[in-house]
Formats: structure tokens, sequence, C-alpha cells
């Protein structure tokens, strides 16, 4: 035995399954045996007797979960964490454990009533006494950490828990004598997991899988070199007997109904002190403000949950709540995060939803200076498709050309200094450019009840009959809007895949030009090839489009029409020249209306029109989408994705395709301007001209052609 080293217990005379309070519990109230739940404890009891001393609480009456004393608190020394327990079914438990540690000469600190933060069931000290790792996600808060860190003087890391199973840090984690640390990966989120990876050597790390994870393997207690566990696969009592330890297994199957084992029932009360330590935390916490109809259009809910699913913890400070329906609401809220990089990422999200800092935190965008032309600094700010301002020498810039995907940068112009979102490769030395999220807010306009509210994605398979008059009520909000852009002069963008010609929607679309509804046609090799190859051949990859069926050697026919178009020069000779009669490329000849088509790998040819060189034809979609009111997106997910990405908010976007995930990625930029149709775009074609005559005839449909 090893007198220096002492176990606190607590037996397990009140114990029972008596309310579910994690995922073990559940299916199992009631269902453990007093009997053997007594046996078992007494074995480890007397297992770990042989090793160490075992101090015992007396057990209290009516809180069951009291045996696993690991929950009691955090112990370093002389001084004790309490554990704030999370779930009322143990906050009993908190005054038992108070009086133990006050009796036994402990200086006893104190979390603030509503900070949760369960012990050393959720902190384990490395075991030579360097750090301490802490848990937070289920049962203990992140800004419990920074407490404990000045507390116990101590360095803390905080890893994040993913899987409810492993709800505290103790059932998935257990550092070891000598640098070794047994743990359950997939426990943990990818930050936690590389900061693990980062503090212990490869050669250090014994992994263990979920078959033995499930058994409580990682709720191990560690006495010297002896390690004592429920169960473990002989694979993983190999690799840790390899790592100079003996496992000594004993039954615990009766508290794994509870959700805990060996490491559970004990509280270590004596940990390895080394003199040379201090307190060190990285967890940062930002006060930030939220104002809008927080609650009606779901803003602030949203803000919590990016924070949360972003590995951070919040509390609300302060929160206004306005009384009419008109009325906007405001919030103060602390964010904390593990660290700076994590701290990064959910402002710089919470930034897109328009949340601002306090005005009192308010500072200067963080510069760095180009060093090389097209290549920014490391940490640059990644724009979005919001308006953004800038705050460079206290004032607040306006971002122009803002688009999603480009960098902010800063020069230094005789009017004054000017930012702009730029992509990298436009970016030039002599300019400065945002890193980091400080100084930084996006203007949202105020987002209503009614518009978050109205349905963004229109779907005819999705959600059963209902949908098809759904569809056609989206093809009369996007035909009435058309309506009113081409009638004050407004400016529409189509992007179109060739699927717009095999669906037969090319005399729709030929329809919409003609009618002044579209001002600008961008798509790629494709859909000019097939919309002239139908005008030329009355084919579309071969298909006849009016009988629908395969004409013998139709596939070839795009490649005629191509080598016929190249040898006009341009799309615009052949059609002068006679070559082209009809359609979509027809229409924007003869209407004057500018198109860009951009090349890609797959294009044959090509025509003579598509522009190989992708920064140019970048450049000639940026051009001719500027100044636009609404873009119709049409089956391309390649062209439309990356229209989508130059586009800031304020620019409606319809985008039809049959694909939902493709609908979902362009209308999912959290703009309430875009609306996704999950539909046939020749269908879609066919519904909007309808209604665009209906609209325009005061005596019914109008026949098209
Ligand atoms: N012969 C050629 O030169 C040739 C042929 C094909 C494509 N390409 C080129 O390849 C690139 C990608 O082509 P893309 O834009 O057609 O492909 P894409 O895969 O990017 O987009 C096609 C989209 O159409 C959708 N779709 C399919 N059937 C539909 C329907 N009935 N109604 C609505 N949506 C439907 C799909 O879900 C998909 O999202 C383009 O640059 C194109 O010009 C060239
Ligand atoms: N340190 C531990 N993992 N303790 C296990 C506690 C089990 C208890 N039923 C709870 O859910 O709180």
């Amino acid at each position: 035995m090893t007198e220096s080293i002492r176990f606190l217990m607590c037996s397990p005379d009140h114990y029972d399954v008596d309310y579910v309070i994690n995922p073990w519990m559940e299916g199992n109230i009631h269902k453990s045996s007093f009997d053997k739940a007594r046996e078992q404890w007494q074995n480890l009891y007397h297992l770990i007797k042989e090793h160490a001393i075992v101090d015992l609480v007396n057990p209290a009456k009516g809180w069951p979960d009291m045996v696993f004393t690991a929950n009691a608190g955090l112990v370093l020394d002389k001084t004790v964490v309490l554990s704030r327990f999370y779930h009322k079914e143990r906050q009993g438990e908190e005054p038992y454990f108070k009086t133990w540690f006050e009796g036994q000469g402990f200086t006893v600190h104190e979390l603030p009533k509503d900070l949760p933060f369960e012990g050393a069931g959720d902190a384990l000290f490395d075991r030579e006494g360097r750090y301490l790792w802490a848990g937070y996600g289920f049962r203990s808060e992140l800004d419990s950490h920074p407490l404990i860190a000045e507390w116990l003087d101590i360095e803390v890391l905080s890893l994040r828990l993913m899987d409810e199973r492993f709800y505290h840090l103790d059932t998935c984690f257990c550092p070891l004598k000598g640098g070794y640390l047994m743990y359950y990966p997939p426990a943990f989120d990818s930050y936690s997991n590389r900061l693990i990876e980062l503090r212990i050597p490869p050669e250090k790390l014994i992994i263990v899988e979920e078959p033995d994870a499930v058994n409580f393997a990682c709720n191990t207690v560690n006495v010297n070199q002896m390690v004592i566990m429920n169960k473990a696969s002989e694979n993983l009592k190999a690799r840790i007997e390899e790592a100079g330890f003996t496992v000594l297994e004993t039954p615990l199957t009766e508290f794994l109904k509870a959700g805990g084992a060996a490491k559970c029932l004990t509280l270590r009360v004596t940990e390895p002190v080394i003199v040379d330590r201090h307190a060190v935390v990285k967890v940062e916490s930002h006060t930030v403000l939220m104002e809008g109809h927080l609650l009606d259009a779901g803003l602030i809910n949203r803000a919590l949950d990016l924070v949360v699913e972003g590995g951070g913890s919040f509390k609300v400070l302060n929160f206004n709540l306005g009384e009419q329906r008109q009325s906007t609401s405001k919030a103060e809220i602390k964010i904390s995060a593990p660290s700076h990089e994590v701290m990064e990422e959910i402002i710089s999200q919470l930034i897109d939803i328009g949340v601002v800092s306090l005005e009192e935190d308010q500072r200067d965008a963080r510069l760095q200076p180009v060093e090389q032309d097209g290549v920014g600094p490391d940490d640059f700010y990644v724009s979005t498709i919001y308006p953004t301002e800038v705050r460079v020498n206290g004032q607040w810039l306006t971002v122009q050309h803002q688009r999603m995907d480009g960098a902010i940068a800063i020069s230094q112009t005789p009017n004054g200094l000017v930012a702009q979102c730029k992509i990298l490769r436009d970016l030039k030395v002599g300019e400065r450019v945002v890193v980091d999220v400080v100084g930084l807010r996006t203007i949202r306009k105020t987002e209503s009840r009614e518009a978050r509210n109205a349905p963004q994605e229109f779907s005819f398979m999705s959600s059963g009959v209902s949908s098809e008059r759904r569809v056609e009520l989206i093809v009369e909000q996007v035909a009435w809007e058309l309506r009113q852009i081409r009638d004050r002069g407004g400016k529409v963008v189509v992007t179109a895949g060739p699927v717009v010609i095999h669906t037969g929607g090319a005399q729709h679309l030929s329809h919409l030009i003609r009618q002044g509804y579209v001002q600008a046609l961008l798509g790629g090799n494709a859909i000019a090839v097939h919309d002239m190859e139908q005008s030329i051949m009355g084919t579309s990859l071969g298909m006849d489009m009016k009988q629908g069926i395969a004409v013998k050697g139709g596939h070839r026919h795009h490649l005629k029409v191509i080598n016929s178009v190249r040898r006009y020069g341009s799309i615009a000779a052949a059609v002068e020249n006679g070559l082209v009669k009809s359609g979509v490329m027809y229409e924007c000849v003869k209407n004057n209306i500018p198109f860009s088509l951009a090349g890609s790998i797959r294009d044959d040819g090509p025509l003579p029109d598509t522009q190989m060189d992708l920064i140019k034809a970048q450049e000639h979609y940026a051009e001719l989408l500027q100044g636009a009111d609404m873009i119709l997106m049409l089956s391309s997910m390649l062209h439309s994705i990356g229209v989508g990405n130059m586009t800031p908010s304020g620019v409606k976007m319809v985008c039809v395709d049959i694909n939902p995930a493709v609908v979902t990625k362009l209308s999912d930029r959290g703009s309430v301007e875009s609306i996704g149709v999950v539909t046939d775009v020749g269908l879609f074609l066919s519904l909007l001209v309808n209604q665009l005559d209906k609209l325009t005839s005061r005596y019914g449909v109008v026949q098209v052609g």
C-alpha cells in the first residue's frame, strides 16, 4: 500500500438507478441489483485498499448517485473546487461533499450558482501534475475553466465532448503514469483531438476502440503501475501491459447501468503537486450585441446554436424583449471559446448574422500588408455576401464590391482610405488586408417574422401533392417580379445549362429573351451547342425534339454544329449568315443581349465564343452580373454555384434544379433573397412563360412560340 495516495469513496447503501440523466440510465430504472452492486463495490474498495488509503464519506438517503465520488469536486493539494451539478437530481449531494471537505481541512472554492462543473468526473490531471485536462459540452461549462485555473494555479486544457454516451471526461479519457494517455478519440471534436495530439507524443497514446469504450475501459483508476477497471479486451490489455502497467479487472456492471464504473466511484484526494506550475488558460470570452426581431425571426436561436455547434459556450447577460410585433429586441451575450482560433471561427459566423461588438469593445480591424501580388496574409478574413463595414483609424468604411470568398483590402487613394473585396489573385503589394475578426460588422436588413416564415424552397417531390401548387405559387411570384424589373428597366441575368434545351425549355427561354425579360445570359459551351443543334438539326443531344426519339447518327450532331459555327468564326456571324435561325443564342444575338460562355474540361470544340481562359471568363461573368436585380439560375450546378459565389446579398437569386442538394447549396446562403425550386426546368419555364403572358394579356393565355 502507498501511504501517500488517498482516495475518497462512498458506500452504495442508497445506490439505485432512480432517474435518467445520461443515456446509460435509460431503460435501467430500478434495474440494478442492490446485493450485486454492494458486492461489486466492496471488491473495488478492497482492491484499491491494497494499494492506497481509502477514505469514506457517509452516504445520504435520497441521493443515489452520491456513490460516484469522482463528482464530489476537484482536489489539488489542500484546495478543492466543489462540484456544481448540472442536473437538479444530483445538486443535493453538494452540501454533503462540502461538509466532508471542510471537515478534512480543505480550502473549498464554490462556483457561481449557474456555472456547472462536475469535479474530477470532468477534469483530469496529467499524472505528472503538469496540467489539467478539463471537459465541457455536457455537464460542465467552459466558463468554469478559467476559475479552476486560477484557484488551482494550473494550466487548463479544454476538451469538448461530442458523444452523449461519454458525457463526463473520465468516461473516455484517462491520463496514466509516465505521461501515457488512454482515450477514445471519437468522443471529442477535431480541435480537441488536435490539442491532445499536440501534447502527448504518439508512442504514449493508447487508443481505445468503441467496444472497450462502451465497457468503460477508460474509466480506470490508476495507482502507480496498476490500472483497475471494469473490463478490457485482450488486445487493449496487451497494449496497456506493453506500456508497463498491470491490468486488474473487477466487474462493475451494476454501476454501468447508471453510467459509471471504477474511476467514477473514486476521487483521488492526493494528486501529484509540482511547485513550478502556474495558471494558464486559453479560454477567451467576448461580449457581443444583437438587435432585431431576435425571437420572431429566430435570430437568437441561430446565434446560440452557432456558438455551441462551433465549440463555444454562452451566457445571455441582458435581454430586452421588444413589446410590439414591429419592435425589435436587444441582447447582450457573453461568448466563450476554448482558444482564439475557435473564437475567431465563431465570431466570423456571428458577424454574418449581424452580431456586433459592444460599443466600448469596438476596435480597429487588424490589417496586414500584402507581401506578394496575388497572395494574402495567412489569417485573412474571408468575406461573405453581406454588406460589410470595416473599422480603420476609428472610422467605419463600407466595403466595396462585396462578394463571398474574397479578402478585404484597404488602400490609400487620393480620396482617402478605401476598403474593397478582392479575390486573392487580384491583391497587390501596397494594400493591407483584414485579418482576424475584430473591427468588422455586417449590415443586415431586419429580418421580419413574415420573411422568415415564407418558404424558401419549393419542391415537387419532397412534400407530396400540395407541392405542385407551391411551385405554381413561386412561379407566380417570380413572374410578377420579372415583370416589375422589366417595366422599371432593371436587370435580370440568366445562367443556364444544356438541360434547359433537353427538357424543351429553349422555346420558353427564347420567348423570355424576346419579350425583354433577360438582360444577360451566362452559361458554358453546352447550352449554346445544344441550343444551336436544335435550331439547325432539330435534335438535342441527338434526340428528335418533336418526336422524342433518337435520330440515327444523332450523337454526332452537336459536333457538326460546333464545326459549322467555327467556320463562321462566332455565334453572331452564324446567326447573321442564316446558319442559326431560332433559339436562345439566336434571340441573344438578334436582341443584343450580351452573353458569356465559360469553358470547362468537358467541352467539345469549343465554340469560338467559349472563353477557355477561366480568369477571363470569371471577369466577364462578373462584368455582366454588375447591377443585376435578379439572377435566374436554370439547371447548371457548375455555372450557378460559380455565379452564386460572385454575388452579394441583396440580389434575388432563383435557383431551379431537379437536385435538392444544388438548390439547398444556393438558397442556403442565409440570404432571404434566395429562393430554390426543386423541379424540372422545362416545366418551370413553361409555367413561367404562361404566367407572364397571363399578367400581360387581359384576355388570358397568349400562344408561346
Ligand atoms: N458537349 C459539350 O461541350 C458539353 C456537354 C455537357 C456539358 N458541358 C459543359 O460542362 C459543364 C457542366 O455542365 P452542366 O452545367 O450541364 O452540368 P452540371 O452538372 O453543373 O449541372 C447540371 C444540373 O442540371 C440538373 N438537372 C438535370 N436534369 C434536370 C431537369 N430535368 N430539370 C432541372 N434540373 C436538372 C442537375 O441536377 C445538375 O445540377 C458546363 O460548362 C457545360 O458547358 C459541355
Ligand atoms: N465521474 C463519472 N463519470 N460519474 C458517473 C456519474 C453517473 C451519474 N448517474 C450521473 O449521470 O451523473
